[in-house]
């Protein structure tokens, strides 16, 4: 919508600018503001608030975060920040407003005599009931509140799964010990009272069907009362305040950062539960710095290349099914052990995945190798060019070679064909050196059963769809094409 400059929330919006002096961090940064005398710190994280996550003995709990602040702050506005910029991981919003008692008829007669800024006004037992759902790992249906009927949907839910980031956002979720209990951070969005009214108007009468008197009726009898009573007191409970809401991107920065550190690297591993990193070690990092950089020679890049190949064959191959088998040592005694896989094939995707053969043959003697070439026609259009594949695929497993896995446009063609080939999509085990999140999500989501295992998950792709940091063209580094 176009601002119009006589609006008032307009003209609030661009008052309360330089009232604000910004955000400080207690022991990490620190503004000269003159606030820093009278009132406590604006932006404050605190360590302990992240003990479920720093248990070993919880890897898989969420991590609840809640966010609070008046009404019309700009709460959900920063929770959608917060989840746009946490995209590698499964997060769901949990709204208090989901969880509003609807009204009874008698209630509804008199509804300018409600207060829906009361902690009454919301079923928290079953706010609680929900997050211990999601916590324990199942799905949740949470009611969908109308705002106008002051009723819930009747037969109308929203479903949200198990998750990694529970968001739990509310005017008074602060408010009672246990679901303030049940957070790992605590956000408070701290707005001016002026500009909170303003915006409120604005949404009260655009999206909820109200009129402007009934509006302001409301605020004075119940909603600035209810801030004074319940909300704003709660705000000595948060371990970051944010002054201005979504307007401070700094503070929303410093908060996503903050969670991915407290989350791991390896998140998507959480998600996908069949995406397996290869445990690092200060050998591999080396490997990949080496490789890594532009100005390496075309020697040195193909050996620490091969040596990392090497690792992650040797790590896709523990994935394959094994017999039980037992031999007899020059000892004479029997010892108890394994038989490989036999069944078994590899398929490189030409070019790149062709610098992986040798890994596997030599891992694996006599092994057959399939080829596929796929064309690049596009950014998403995948053609599939060549295939050369054992006739007896479908009996075997597959593993699949492609160094670098990108957007998976390409890894999902080929691994479509597979399928279409009749190889079990379980059968088929993805290696790489190198994969971007986008890739895992894109492959992932479309064939959950398959397995990828990888060296490294760097960090996106760019405009260009080319890995960040990457390595740039493996193939033609690997050849000496690029010369
Ligand atoms: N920084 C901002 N500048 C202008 N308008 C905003 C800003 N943040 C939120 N709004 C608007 O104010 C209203 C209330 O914001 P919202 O995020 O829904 O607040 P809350 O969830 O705290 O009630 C919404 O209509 C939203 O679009
Ligand atoms: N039927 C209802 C239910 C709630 N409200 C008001 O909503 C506010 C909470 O939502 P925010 O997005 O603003 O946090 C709260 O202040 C209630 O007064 C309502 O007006 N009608
Ligand atoms: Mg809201």
């Amino acid at each position: 919508m176009p601002e119009d400059s006589t609006a008032i929330d307009y003209v609030m919006e661009k008052a309360s600018g330089p009232h604000f002096s910004g955000l400080r961090l207690d022991g990490l940064l620190s503004s000269p503001s003159k606030s820093s005398v009278s009132s406590p710190s604006h932006f404050r994280l605190s360590n302990s608030s992240f003990s479920a996550t720093d248990d070993p003995a919880a890897p898989h709990q969420p991590f609840v975060i809640g966010v609070t602040g008046g009404t019309a702050s700009g709460k959900t506005t920063v929770c959608d920040m917060i989840i746009q910029q946490l995209h590698d991981h499964r997060i769901v919003l949990v709204n208090q407003d989901s969880f509003y008692r609807g009204l009874t008829s008698e209630e509804l007669e008199h509804v300018q005599e409600y207060n829906f800024d009361h902690p009454d006004a919301f079923d928290t037992e079953q706010l609680l009931h929900c997050v211990d759902i999601l916590k324990s790992g199942q799905p949740y249906q949470i009611p969908i509140y109308d705002f106008k009927t002051h009723q819930r949907k009747v037969d109308a839910f929203r479903q949200v799964n198990a998750c990694d980031v529970i968001i739990l956002e509310g005017i008074l979720v602060f408010h009672d010990s246990r679901v303030r209990d049940l957070m790992n951070m605590k956000i408070f969005v701290d707005t001016d009272a002026d500009v909170r009214l303003a915006r409120r108007i604005r949404r009260d009468t655009v999206e909820r069907g109200r009129d402007v008197d009934s509006v302001l009726e409301q605020y004075a009898k119940f909603v600035k009362p209810a801030f004074d009573d319940f909300v704003l007191p709660s705000k000595k409970y948060a371990d970051v305040i944010i002054p201005r809401g979504g307007d401070n991107h700094v503070a929303v920065d410093l908060i996503v950062q903050h969670i991915h550190t407290k989350l791991g690297q390896h998140d998507l591993c959480k998600i996908y539960p069949n995406v397996f990193v290869i445990e690092t070690t200060f050998q591999i990092r080396g490997m990949h710095t080496l490789i890594r950089e532009k100005d390496i020679s075309k020697h040195d890049f193909v050996f620490y290349s091969d040596r990392l190949i090497r690792l992650v064959v040797e790590h896709g191959l523990g994935h394959l099914p094994f017999t039980e088998k037992q031999v007899v040592t020059p000892t004479g005694s029997v010892y108890s052990g394994v038989d490989f896989c036999k069944k078994l094939c590899g398929v490189s995707v030409i070019r790149s995945g062709e610098s992986m053969e040798n890994a596997l043959r030599a891992c694996c003697k006599g092994i057959k190798i399939g080829k596929i070439l796929i064309h690049r026609d596009g950014d998403n259009g995948m053609q599939l060019i060549y295939e050369k594949l054992p006739s007896d695929i479908s009996e075997r497993h597959v593993l699949l070679l492609d160094p670098v896995l990108g957007t998976g446009n390409s890894a999902n063609q080929a691994i479509e064909l597979l399928i279409q080939k009749g190889v079990p999509e379980a059968h088929i085990i993805f290696l790489n050196l190198i994969s971007a999140p986008e890739g895992i999500h894109c492959v992932c989501k479309r064939f959950p059963k398959l397995k990828i295992v990888t060296s490294e998950i760097d960090q996106c792709l760019n405009e260009e769809f080319r890995v960040i940091p990457g390595l740039g063209e493996f193939g033609d580094r690997y050849f000496g094409t690029d010369e």
